[in-house]
């Protein structure tokens, strides 16, 4: 697939790498080199050390032991050998447009003119790698949508920006992004490793790890366990040198008894007791802002009750999720202080219990749940913000997208998690970007432009007629 020459030295070339965190060693002796051509799938359970090995490649991270060199361009850092990161957690500046973002990471764009030149930049980087995404290189990246702005960091990474990227690191890029946008970005990938960049592909969707890859590294403990062709590996095997037992999503719709409506919005939004609700359609047409709507419109009042009816887990986790100053147990426990405190006090002693059940239950990969809950790997934040949801006593639990950055066996425990409380009758309205989940559900709505264009139930629930219903008012 590539026309690189094989000899090509490498871009970046690590020498038994190790980055230790205290007693924690996230990466532990990696060697490794990445040439012209190559796509790397980069795979491994939450805390396997991705994100680390990635931050030593691009300098963020300075190695404990070993070295990191770039022969290629025989550069000093990863910065002139011409390494792009795009980030898992989305580092926009919120109230700065889409070309000023730009301008940040753009040294060479100086003096009074540089509006235009990076207008043109970023419009001209969208263009090819999202054909007809429909977003203004001037509207500030707070009115975004989470997919757009996911769009506008991967367009920054792969825009020349003065000097020419020599390899793109993508850490989980596709979380927010619908299967259409994806597939985009897949297929510009490999049009961009056929001209001689190389690209570090992080991804908990094995499906795509296969679409893209070349070859594929499979992390465990800081290690590398195992490093292939992607052509040499099958999907369970894969699943397999992760470490995980892999379930299967069967029985995924077993019958469960409903009972009585507990919601019904104005804009036709309905679910039962024990239902499991699906929200879906293309990304940002209007799925999260009808959650917002329907969260904030049960919890805003200044009369709530005690026990809350309701509770969030969001996808934005560092918007919407986590409290980045407090710990991993003060970020599970706050929802089940009401039902812990007597009189005023809270139980310390039942918060730490209740914690360590989840943390047990959930597998948050931490030795110590008094860290800060910024020491824990992205999806093990989200996988506190699942415990902070289902430790809770509330009814009715809403989920914006929550799978993002979640590793495969984790999220098959959690699908089954969600299915055993539904059968206990709690209800759930569950948004995601990913068909396999919305699969999951027993009643789906598919949102086009803003509004509800179909209401699916049993086995209407097909991908086909998911897409159909997202599109059909386009040709209306
Ligand atoms: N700044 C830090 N302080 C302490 N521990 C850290 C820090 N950064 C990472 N770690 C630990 O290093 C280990 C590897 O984390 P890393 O973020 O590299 O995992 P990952 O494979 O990228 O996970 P995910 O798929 O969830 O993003 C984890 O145990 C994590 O808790």
């Amino acid at each position: 697939m590539s026309t690189a020459a094989p000899s090509a030295a490498p871009i970046v070339a690590l020498t038994e790498a190790a980055k230790h965190f205290g007693p924690v060693r996230a990466l532990d002796g990696v060697s490794l080199s990445i040439s012209p051509g190559d796509c790397l799938g980069l795979v491994g359970h939450n805390g396997a050390g991705k994100s680390t090995l990635v931050n030593v490649v691009n300098g963020g991270l300075a190695p404990t032991s070993g070295s990191v060199a770039f022969p290629a361009s025989g550069a000093a850092s990863a910065l002139a050998a011409g390494v792009r990161s795009v980030f898992q957690e989305l580092s926009l500046c919120p109230n700065l447009t889409v070309a000023e973002n730009l301008r940040i990471s753009h040294s060479a764009l100086k003096g009074m003119n540089w509006r235009a030149p990076a207008r043109a930049e970023i419009r001209a980087a969208l263009d090819q790698v999202f054909p007809g995404h429909g977003i203004d290189a001037d509207a500030p990246v707070d009115t975004l949508s989470i997919a757009q702005r996911q769009m506008v960091e991967i367009a920054i990474g792969f825009a020349p920006r003065g000097t020419e990227a020599r390899l793109v690191i993508l850490d989980e890029p596709t979380s927010s992004l619908d299967a259409g946008i994806a597939e985009q970005l897949l297929s510009h990938i490999k049009q961009f490793c056929a001209r001689g960049g190389a690209v570090i592909f992080i991804s908990h969707m094995l499906g795509e790890i296969f679409e893209v890859a070349t070859r594929i590294l499979v992390m465990k403990d800081g290690k590398v366990v195992a490093e292939k062709p992607a052509g040499g590996f099958t999907r369970q095997g894969l699943v397999d040198a992760m470490g995980h037992v892999a379930t299967e999503a069967a029985a995924a719709q077993a019958a469960r008894a409903q009972g009585e409506e507990v919601l019904h919005t104005p804009e036709g939004l309905r679910a039962r007791k024990g239902e499991i609700v699906g929200l879906s359609g293309l990304a940002g047409h209007g799925q999260a802002e009808a959650l917002a709507r329907l969260y904030l419109g049960a919890t805003s009042s200044w009369r709530s009750p005690r026990e809350a009816g309701m509770v969030f887990v969001a996808g934005d986790r560092g918007r919407d999720g986590v409290l980045p100053l407090w710990s991993i147990l003060r970020n599970a426990s706050i929802s089940i202080l009401p039902q812990i405190a007597r009189r005023g006090m809270v139980d310390r002693t039942r918060e730490a219990e209740i914690t360590a059940e989840w943390k047990a239950r959930i597998g948050i990969r931490t030795d110590d749940v008094t860290n800060p809950i910024l020491s824990l790997s992205g999806g093990n934040q989200q996988k506190v913000l699942f415990a902070r949801a289902l430790a809770s006593a509330a009814p009715v639990v809403v989920m914006d997208d929550p799978m993002r950055g979640v590793d495969v066996g984790t999220k098959q425990d959690v699908y089954a998690m969600i299915r055993a409380e539904a059968a206990r009758g709690r209800t759930f309205l569950w948004y995601s970007t990913e068909t396999e989940e919305v699969c999951q559900c027993d009643r789906v709505f598919v949102f086009r432009n803003g509004e509800i264009s179909a209401e699916l139930t049993g086995d209407e629930i097909t991908e086909e007629r998911i897409l159909e219903a997202s599109f059909e008012m386009e040709g209306a």
